[in-house]
């Protein structure tokens, strides 16, 4: 009898929190949500799968999710096992030309199938791309210093709405052409998912990590930021390491026309529902305007 009652009011909750994603549900129905899933927030099996979970879900209430991924600490293992040395520099991967081959091997061979398989296993059609597919991302180097790390200069994001129009789910890895013939960059997984949330102007960019947000000085979650607030924390050190790519990246990708841009916790359970179809919202939101009086609302 307990266990009925505890059955029926768990029951009662689902349904009260489906209501409650009601207006969330209609605000989002055609949006587009590019998520960037960094190689720290994958985690074990049963994270992917309840990420891939999430993607399916956000499919299946009709917003367009494109995932584009990271993978860094999976290129850092089979550097490591071939003897050669990661370095980096503000975020980025110092990256010569055997290290560009393996960034390509793991991010388009390993960790792209692995994301695309989570999400056929959770009921979705998923798709691997990487930039040079259909030239999506063409890339010049972004610093000298960096050797074939790619700075997108020229989108062509078509195949990506034609795979929305499909009812499938892109994936891309962080790969590019260049101008030349054969040239292959490495891109920065968050410059890469800015560049393509930029250039189909996406309602919201979701950037997954292993913090639960942007820190202040004091080491307190900032859960709002204007872009004027991240350039000061920039200039004074507080924002530094693998946070420089993601917040330069918000900034781009506001410039262009994305809507916000949040950087959330990708460890803790369904952080991506929790920061669409709740009223709670997650990690740190950025964005041009001032907060409106329902502080996570645009
Ligand atoms: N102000 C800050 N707030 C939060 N994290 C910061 C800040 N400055 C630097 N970081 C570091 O940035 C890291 C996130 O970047 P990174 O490790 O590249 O993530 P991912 O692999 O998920 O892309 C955090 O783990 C943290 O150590
Ligand atoms: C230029 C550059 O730094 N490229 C990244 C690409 C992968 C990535 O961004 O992975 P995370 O999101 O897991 O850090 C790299 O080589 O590690």
């Amino acid at each position: 009898m307990k266990k009925q009652l505890a059955d029926m009011n768990a029951s009662i909750t689902t349904a009260r929190t489906l209501s409650e994603a009601l207006p969330y549900l209609q605000r989002y129905a055609g949006a587009v949500v590019v998520v960037k899933f960094g190689g720290n927030a994958m985690g074990d099996e049963a994270a992917m799968a309840e990420f891939a979970r999430d993607i399916v879900l956000m499919r299946q209430v009709g917003v367009n999710p494109v995932v584009v991924h990271g993978g860094g600490p999976m290129i850092n293992d089979l550097l490591k096992r071939l003897g050669i040395e990661s370095r980096f520099v503000r975020g980025k991967r110092v990256t010569d030309k055997a290290t560009v081959e393996v960034v390509e091997m793991v991010l388009t061979g390993l960790v792209n199938k692995r994301i695309v398989q989570a999400i056929m296993d959770e009921g979705g059609r998923a798709v691997g791309l990487s930039g040079k597919d259909d030239d999506m991302m063409v890339c010049v180097a972004d610093d000298p210093e960096l050797g074939f790390v790619g700075r997108p200069v020229e989108m062509n994001v078509q195949v990506l709405r034609d795979l929305f129009g499909a009812g499938i789910i892109p994936v891309v890895a962080p790969v590019a052409t260049g101008m030349g013939p054969n040239e292959t960059f490495n891109v920065n997984g968050d410059t890469a998912a800015g560049a393509i949330a930029g250039a189909l102007k996406a309602d919201r960019l979701l950037l997954l990590t292993d913090v639960s947000g942007v820190k202040n000085a004091a080491g307190e979650v900032m859960t709002q930021l204007t872009p004027q607030e991240v350039r000061d924390l920039t200039d004074s050190g507080v924002i530094a390491g693998g946070m420089i790519p993601k917040t330069e990246t918000a900034l781009l990708a506001l410039e262009q026309g994305v809507r916000a841009v949040v950087i959330l916790d990708g460890r803790i359970a369904n952080a991506c529902l929790l920061e669409l179809f709740t009223d709670h919202g997650a990690g740190s939101l950025i964005r041009s305007t001032e907060p409106r009086v329902k502080p996570r609302e645009t």
